[in-house]
């Protein structure tokens, strides 16, 4: 398996990505500067969290532009895994990769925090390695991460099981009081219809190491190395 992390001028969790892929599972990264095109021979296509370019106008909408980003569809579009990790999930909104936007939390406040929150299915790359319902709790830091989407576009995303992550309280209870910034029906994560596209808020990357305290998110990573393992 190969992985590659887009690179933007205000990136900022790039590196995290790599230290996992890389230093921790031992996968072969790249890591591909906004400007670069070719991806192909990629597996799996990470666009980091961050600031792209300082986050004016709103987040992800001048990333969208970047020559990287044409290629990314095209690999989406070829049924490969692209995972977006908070920027990398408003980015692939503002793409149209994913449905919906992603707008400022309720309480016009940036939040970091470790939020629990439940995984929806286990029957996808992305989540094979936690059980369906399993609570984890992942790292939150974002000030637009309130996923919005109309009614129509919701109730497809519910029919299709296309949220993978929602946010819960440490019990498993999905309600306004486990929601920190306002999502709609506590959408963390969504996935395309097809599943090879999962946009998150939620940082695995930042808990997969036990030197920080918080493991939840290596299961990810896991998850995916395994489905290319038994050749998925
Ligand atoms: N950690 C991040 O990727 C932050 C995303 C974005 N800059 C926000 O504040 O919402």
């Amino acid at each position: 398996m190969k992985v590659g992390i887009i690179v933007f001028p205000g990136s900022n969790c790039d590196r995290d990505v790599a230290t996992v892929t890389e230093g921790l599972l031992n996968v072969a990264t790249r890591m591909i500067w906004h400007q670069d095109t070719d991806l192909s021979a990629l597996d799996l296509v990470v666009i980091p969290g961050g600031f792209s370019y300082g986050d004016y106008l709103r987040c992800g909408a001048i990333a969208r532009f970047s020559p990287a980003i044409k290629s990314v569809i095209e690999h989406a579009q070829a049924g490969k895994l692209v995972l977006g990790i908070c920027n990398g999930f408003q980015i692939l909104t503002e793409v149209g990769l994913l449905p919906g936007a992603l707008i400022r939390n309720r309480d016009l406040h940036f939040i970091c925090d470790r939020v629990p929150m439940k995984v929806e299915r286990s029957d996808l790359p992305w989540t094979s390695n936690y059980t369906s319902g399993q609570v984890i709790t992942l790292p939150i830091a974002h000030g637009e991460g309130r996923y919005f989407a109309d009614s129509d576009t919701l109730k497809t995303l519910e029919d299709n099981g296309q949220v993978l992550f929602r946010y819960c309280s440490a019990t498993g209870e999905v309600n306004q009081d486990s929601n920190p910034n306002g999502s709609l029906d506590n959408i963390a994560g969504i996935i395309n219809q097809q599943g090879n596209v999962l946009g998150m808020m939620p940082h695995p990357e930042r808990a997969a190491d036990a030197a920080i305290g918080i493991t939840d998110g290596k299961a990810l990573f896991e998850g995916v190395l395994a489905s290319f393992a038994v050749g998925v």
